[in-house]
């Protein structure tokens, strides 16, 4: 079953897919329910493919419950689930803000009681949750006391909305320093009888708007909440089907992930707007994403502009080299986890350096130049010959780097796309005087022995 395919699922398609596949992820809100009322059919499903030994996990991006109150609601409504079973952006936020980003302090929360008590459950403190009355005049609103512990403002879905709430966030968010999560982007909650209210998006957005910042989010399409599952319950991603009822939030997470997927027609998006994605020929829109990868090192190499730059391309690494290379890079990145590092990938026309700083929510951008490729080239043709073990070179602590102007991630091609996700991007800013003094390797080896220098560069402040 290719990926950019849009089949109707039918016959012997489904025995074929459910062999295909152990565990299946479900979407809640317009998959297994609308609101309070369960969608026919749906805990039969489940109960089912439970009793024929499939694993059966649930995915939501809804960020009013916790675990154990989203089993709860499903035990109610005739599902057979636990609460170990139940991945929600409540639980998934706390866990990220614990294990990523390593928060010290608290949390300014516009959120539900249920990611109180996820934060609570983690040991992270917060303050926030519940109405916020209005009081005073607007000066005293620009000066309104905030609490010094406070180092994070994270947003969810939050019905005591308001005024003085988007202001206390803002005023939180003019720290630099202060981090800025939210759970999700959905713009609408659906709910029974075709009903919808205004999504945990809008309230983001609205926030993103006020603090001119944009917010890291936990949710779909974003791989976290998959992570945690794969991480739990060591899931193959290859043999995972999703299920879902909207193109760019559990699709997406799907195909982000390597996934199989399922659309539902039994709650936000449509057979006309799959059908449309599909036939978009843009690479984001038909896989939303997952087939990139392939098109960006094709892209490097029938790009090269170099010639403009008085170099002439020809002398330069055979096309094979750049699928390889961008593809280990990537590899290389995800294996040595949310750290400070460096990608080396083709976008648009020119080579880019990309320095991802664990400790700041921005990318920083370098064209290469002439002699990031040399350098590189020679990189290469050195790990041809087998290196033993892990050998750890030299090591080098960054100072800083210095953002210019700023970049549309959306004009970013993987792997940069998935690196910066969620990450304000900037050229950075050259200073006069010496640049790039340092580089250090580190050699990795993977167990297939096949081994890579990766050399970072010190970029003075
Ligand atoms: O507003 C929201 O947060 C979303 O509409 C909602 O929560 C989506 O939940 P899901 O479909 O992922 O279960």
């Amino acid at each position: 079953m290719s990926r950019s395919k849009c089949t109707r699922l039918s016959g012997a398609l489904v025995e074929q897919l459910l062999d295909s596949v152990d565990s299946v992820l479900f979407d809640c809100d317009g998959v297994i329910w609308r609101g309070d009322q369960a969608i026919t059919g749906a805990s039969e499903v489940i109960n089912l493919l439970k009793e024929h030994g499939k694993k059966v996990f649930f995915v939501t991006n809804n960020s009013t419950k916790t675990r154990k109150m989203y089993a709860d609601k499903m035990s109610s409504l005739g599902f057979n689930v636990t609460a170990d079973e139940v991945f929600g952006t409540a639980y998934c936020c706390a866990v990220f803000l614990k294990t990523v980003c390593r928060l010290e302090g608290k949390v300014y929360l516009m959120g539900s009681n249920a990611m109180k008590q996820e934060l609570e459950a983690v040991g992270v403190q917060q303050v926030g949750v519940g109405p916020d009355h209005v009081s005073g005049q607007q000066i005293d609103w620009a000066n309104v006391p905030l609490d010094p512990e406070v180092k994070a403002v994270v947003v969810g879905f939050d019905e005591h909305f308001s005024y003085m709430k988007l202001n206390r966030a803002m005023q939180y968010l003019v720290q630099k320093d202060c981090l800025f999560v939210g759970t999700n982007r959905d713009t609408r909650l659906p709910l029974e009888g075709g009903k919808a209210v205004p999504g945990t998006g809008c309230l983001l957005q609205a926030v993103e708007t006020a603090a001119q910042r944009q917010a890291q989010t936990v949710g779909k399409p974003n791989h976290f909440m998959f992570d945690c599952l794969a991480a739990q319950f060591g899931v193959e991603r290859e043999r995972c089907l999703m299920v879902g009822d909207r193109l760019d939030t559990d699709i997406l997470l799907g195909s982000n992930c390597g996934l199989k997927t399922l659309l539902t027609l039994t709650g936000v998006s449509t057979v006309a707007e799959a059908e449309a994605h599909r036939d978009s020929g843009s690479a984001e829109r038909q896989g939303m994403g997952t087939i990139q990868k392939k098109d960006a090192a094709r892209f490097i190499c029938t790009k090269t502009s170099f010639q403009g730059g008085g170099f002439d391309s020809s002398s330069y690494l055979p096309k094979a080299f750049w699928i390889g290379l961008s593809a280990i890079l990537l590899l290389v990145v995800v294996a040595l986890g949310l750290a400070g590092h460096l990608a080396l990938a083709g976008s648009g026309s020119k080579g880019l350096i990309c320095y991802k700083p664990v400790d700041q929510d921005s990318c920083f951008l370098q064209t290469m130049v002439r002699s990031d490729y040399e350098h590189v080239g020679s990189l290469v043709n050195a790990s041809g010959h087998k290196l033993c073990g892990n050998k750890m070179q030299r090591r080098t602590e960054f100072l800083g780097v210095l953002a210019a102007s700023q970049v549309n991630v959306s004009s970013l091609e993987e792997p940069l796309q998935t690196l910066c996700q969620d990450r304000s991007v900037h050229w950075t800013r050259r200073t006069d005087g010496k640049q790039r003094l340092v580089y250090f390797c580190i050699d990795i080896c993977f167990p297939s022995n096949i081994c890579v220098s990766v050399c970072f560069y010190y970029l003075p402040e």
